[in-house]
């Protein structure tokens, strides 16, 4: 199936529901990620090295010759929504500097609540969220979640966990640890604070699935010794407990089910296949397609992921709710949209246009065969569904890694 068409230009993000308003115009979000020579203006493109955003957070300077990086900080913030303190909320986002932590505090931030961010910085990275290093309405601890937080929190979205197959494989156990007993900490401060508790639990529950699409009451068809069970037992099991101590203990949860996700930020290195695409097309690499490509996933942009989230944590279902895409691509197919966008960018941007090549590689154990999302439930209880087409993210992504090159940081 080809990528489908880039559609309008969506101007704004979130939604106003249940008295919770998350609505931020696309430009102020992209200002925090994106410089403005990659901003384009009607048909004025900006063709030179762009500068880094001039306004807020950390300016970095590359110079080429010494090999050398100079920071700057600012002490401008982007400006906040002011809250009456009956609305302002209290909130921890754990794993809050990794890449959708870090879209979600920049919502929750924008709309004007406090945010508390911990992080061990494992996979995530400071630099996500420096931006708002100083903010009055901001704190940010290195924390590890394994071990116990004490706060006052009235809200806790608990996102911590290494989400890369490569990097969650890499320490398996401290993957469960970090799901059991993250979970299990997190769990035990709502019960003290009484804070709603979302957890960010994944498709990965549903294992390599024998029904398709995945809807949110079939059980999954998971391997619990093969090489992804760290992650997708790690998960199942911090669900259990999440309903445990909602069941027990009246705590107020939340539980996302959350699909193939992509976006700025996320982690060149990261290994997932959106990352490794775009990097590998714009550095004139073949892109590295496993197995044969027949296998499918569905992607979402993240600022519709960060819609659905925000809508479940100000929501009343209580029951698990997928969000994802719908739209089904083989990797194959996706690998073919993502050559394209990029050679599109390129173009657009004057840059040398290399075709690169496909090539195959070994396809990794238990790789789920057939994945995607059946968001039934989201569509009819949150009334959400994706915005974004998946050309328009990729694209966001594409001038957020090439200003990374041009900067030095890749
Ligand atoms: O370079 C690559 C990387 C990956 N792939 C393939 O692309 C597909 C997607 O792989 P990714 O590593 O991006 O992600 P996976 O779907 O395997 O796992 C993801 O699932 C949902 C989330 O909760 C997690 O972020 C992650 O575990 C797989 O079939 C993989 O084999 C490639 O063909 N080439």
């Amino acid at each position: 199936m080809a990528a489908p068409a880039a559609t309008a230009e969506i101007k704004e993000v979130g939604y106003s529901r249940n008295g919770f308003d998350s609505r931020i115009d696309t430009d102020t979000l992209r200002s925090l990620y994106l410089a403005p020579a990659f901003v384009k203006e009607g048909d004025k493109v900006d063709n030179t090295v762009p500068t880094p955003h001039k306004d807020y957070g950390t300016e970095s300077t590359y110079d080429k010759e010494s090999n050398k990086i100079q920071y700057t900080t600012f002490a401008k913030f982007p400006p906040v929504r002011l809250l009456p303190n009956a609305e302002r909320k209290r909130i921890l986002v754990t794993g809050g500097a990794g890449f959708v932590g870090s879209h979600l505090v920049d919502r929750l931030m924008l709309l004007g609540h406090e945010v508390t961010v911990l992080d061990n910085f494992f996979t995530g990275s400071r630099t996500t969220v420096s931006h708002w290093v100083g903010h009055p309405n901001f704190e940010m601890a290195r924390h590890d979640v394994v071990e116990p937080f004490m706060i006052e929190v009235d809200q806790i979205y608990h996102l911590a966990c290494p989400a890369s197959p490569p990097h969650y494989q890499y320490n398996a156990v401290k993957t469960i640890k970090t799901s059991f007993m993250g979970t299990l900490n997190m769990l035990g401060l709502a019960k003290r604070t009484k804070a709603r508790f979302l957890i960010t639990s994944t498709s990965e529950v549903y294992g390599d699935p024998e029904e398709h699409p995945q809807r949110e009451d079939y059980w999954g068809h998971v391997n619990c010794i093969g090489p992804r069970a760290c992650y997708d037992e790690g998960k199942r099991v911090a669900e259990t407990l999440t309903y445990g101590y909602m069941r027990q203990d009246g705590v107020d949860v939340r539980v996302a089910r959350i699909f193939n996700t992509f976006g700025p930020r996320m982690n060149p290195y990261d290994g997932r296949v959106v990352s490794n695409f775009i990097i590998q097309a714009l550095k004139g690499e073949d892109m590295t397609v496993y197995g044969d490509g027949q296998q499918t996933r569905s992607f979402q942009y993240v600022h519709d992921l960060i819609d659905g989230l925000i809508l479940l944590m100000n929501g009343e279902e209580t029951r698990p709710v997928n969000i994802g895409s719908s739209h089904e691509f083989t990797i194959m197919e996706f690998a073919e949209a993502v050559r394209d966008v990029v050679e599109e960018v390129q173009k657009e941007y004057g840059l040398p246009v290399k075709r690169v090549g496909i090539v195959h590689k070994d396809m990794p154990t238990d790789d789920p065969q057939r994945r995607r999302a059946d968001t039934t439930r989201a569509k009819e209880q949150l009334e959400w569904q994706p915005r974004w087409a998946v050309r328009q993210g990729v694209k966001e992504m594409v001038l957020y890694y090439k200003q990374a090159m041009d900067l030095g940081k890749i």
